[in-house]
Parts: C-alpha cells; sequence; structure tokens
C-alpha cells in the first residue's frame, strides 16, 4: 500500500508547536514579526502572501503586509526593504517572488538584512547553509527534510535525485540531503533540463523530489518501486473536463503511486509545510535577534 505523505498534518502540529513558543516569546515581550511584500498581481503569489498572512494570525505571530503596485520603481521598493530592515518591531523579511523584470531580484535578495532574511535567500545565508552553518534554511527544501522525517524516510546512505536546479529548491534541497548531519548523508543526484536519459537515474533513485516546473513530468514509469516521491511542483492547469482550472504537481500522481512507496500529494504536500517552515524561520530570527532563548521545535 503506497503511503500518502500528508503535508497538511505534519505542518497542523507544527504550527501548533510554534504557537506554543510564540507564547514563551511573548511572555518575554517579544511579538515575533513577519513582513511580506509583494509587488505583483499575480493571482497565485496573492494567493500564498494571504496564506502566509492568515498563517501568522494562526500562530500569534504580527504579519505585516506590504503591497506596491507592479509598475513601482525597484528604488521604491528597495526603500520599502530598508524601512523594514530598521523596524525593530519585523523580525523576518520576506519579498514574495517572482519581482517584476525591471527589478533586480538579487538587489532584492541582497538588500534583506541576513538576519531578518527568513527565506534564506541572501549570499550570506546561502553561504552558510552551503558550509553546513545554517541560519536559515530555505522554507521548501527545509519542509521536505522534516516531512521525510516525520514520515521515517531514511536519507542516511539513500539514492536521492534532485529534478530542478532552481535557488529557491533544487540547489538548496541538494545542499541539505548531502549535508553531514541528521536529514543528510544521502547521495545525491541534481537532473535538469540538459540532463541525459533523466529516466535512467530516477528510476535508480530511493527519493526522488520533483521540482522541475512541469505539469505531470514525472510518471511512474521513472520510478523504482517503493521509491518515496516528493512533489514540489504546483502548476495551475484546464481541468479535463473543461469546467475550470485545477491544481496538479510535477508527478502523474495516479501513475506513480502504483510505483511509488510513498508520495506526496498536490495541493496538501510540501506547500503547506513550506509555509510552516516560514513561520518556524521567523521565530528563530526573533529569538536571535531579541536574545530570548526558545527550544525550536
Ligand atoms: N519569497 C519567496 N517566494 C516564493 C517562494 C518562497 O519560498 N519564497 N516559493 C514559491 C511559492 N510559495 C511560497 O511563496 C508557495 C507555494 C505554494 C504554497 C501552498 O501552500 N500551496 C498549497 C496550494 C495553494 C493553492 O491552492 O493555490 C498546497 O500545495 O497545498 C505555499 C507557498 C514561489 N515564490
Amino acid at each position: 500500500m503506497t503511503e500518502v505523505i500528508d503535508g497538511n498534518a505534519v505542518a497542523t502540529e507544527l504550527r501548533e508547536e510554534i504557537a506554543d513558543r510564540v507564547e514563551t516569546l511573548s511572555a518575554a515581550g517579544v511579538e515575533p514579526g513577519l513582513a511580506t511584500v509583494l509587488m505583483s498581481e499575480d493571482a497565485a503569489s496573492e494567493t500564498y502572501v494571504s496564506m502566509k498572512q492568515r498563517d501568522c494570525e494562526e500562530v500569534g505571530m504580527d504579519g505585516i503586509h506590504v503591497e506596491l503596485d507592479p509598475e513601482a520603481s525597484a528604488e521604491e521598493l528597495y526603500g520599502t526593504i530598508d524601512d523594514l530592515n530598521d523596524d525593530e518591531d519585523v523580525h523576518g523579511i520576506l519579498v514574495q517572488l517572482p519581482v517584476p523584470d525591471h527589478v533586480d531580484e538579487r538587489e532584492v535578495l541582497r538588500r534583506i538584512r541576513p538576519e531578518k532574511d527568513v527565506d534564506g535567500f541572501h549570499p550570506e545565508n546561502v553561504g552558510r547553509l552551503v558550509a553546513g552553518n545554517a541560519r536559515f534554511k530555505p522554507c521548501t527544501p527545509h519542509g521536505i527534510q522534516r516531512l521525510l522525517a516525520a514520515h521515517d524516510v531514511e536519507t542516511e546512505g539513500a539514492d536521492a535525485v534532485v529534478v530542478g536546479r532552481s535557488d529557491i529548491v533544487g540547489k538548496p534541497m541538494a545542499n541539505l540531503l548531502i549535508q553531514k548531519a541528521p536529514g543528510g548523508n544521502a547521495t545525491v543526484t541534481v537532473c535538469h533540463s540538459r540532463t541525459d536519459d533523466l529516466e535512467a537515474r530516477t528510476r535508480e533513485a530511493d527519493i526522488v523530489i520533483a521540482a522541475a516546473g512541469i505539469p505531470e513530468f514525472i510518471d511512474g514509469s521513472m520510478l523504482k518501486a517503493g521509491a518515496t516521491v516528493i512533489d514540489v511542483g504546483i502548476n495551475r492547469v484546464e481541468s479535463e473536463d473543461g469546467s475550470g482550472t485545477e491544481l496538479v504537481g510535477d508527478v502523474a500522481y495516479e501513475s506513480a503511486a502504483e510505483v511509488a512507496g510513498a508520495i506526496t500529494p498536490v495541493p496538501g504536500g510540501v506547500g503547506p509545510m513550506t509555509r510552516a517552515m516560514l513561520l518556524y524561520n521567523t521565530l528563530k530570527a526573533a529569538s536571535l535577534q531579541t536574545g530570548v532563548e526558545i527550544d525550536l521545535p
């Protein structure tokens, strides 16, 4: 029987533990604050940001939301980041990606103070992660590590294939999986659009992380029997009956579930964990910035 890895369930448990730590900080006079910045009219980005704000409310964090016109200048966005960097009540800053083409994304990520960079995308935080001394692990790969642990999927000695090499998921995921640390010690292959014979690699893998951004790219014929399959894709496509749109992952779920030992659904798999790890990083940021120690969950 294929095990369904329920991200909503694991995220709910983690949120409860985070809410408990928020109370501890609050008793010490610290209210963790997360600022989200949206410079886009993309419906998906708007949804993700409002979900993040709702999550803050649920765990008792202070959610601050700034919305900028997508036509506004890059300088206006940089000014907003500078103000949030200087605001003592803001412990974490997240600029929802992607930003408009006229804005230099690298400059945006460099501009956020590394201590408030709860995405873990600032070059200093990327360097720390690669060196095995992460301040903030990027939310999606960290969430995947937590999901694997929650379902007792052993990474040590496992052959893992990461399909996708983005800065947000593929690269940090591969880095976390090779680290000499719990949730690491895997042998990792990173595949991408120029990889020859992708199937030959995925068929050898104990763990497949699909983060290519291509709807239903990985199917059952590409998997080893019993493999753990983690689907990072969130693609909105026309529904088969033509009645509207639906969300599908990078994995063809039905066909993959016939072969896999364990698999994440879309929605309800990796997405909720990405958001839960953002709360985790904000909690950690608040603790580090104020010197109030807590037991991170
Ligand atoms: N600054 C950042 N921007 C973006 C990131 C990021 O980590 N930091 N990641 C992605 C999108 N993303 C986070 O913002 C994200 C995507 C999806 C979900 C989620 O909860 N998905 C739900 C379904 C939601 C729906 O109904 O549409 C699920 O999978 O169950 C959370 C976060 C790009 N940008």
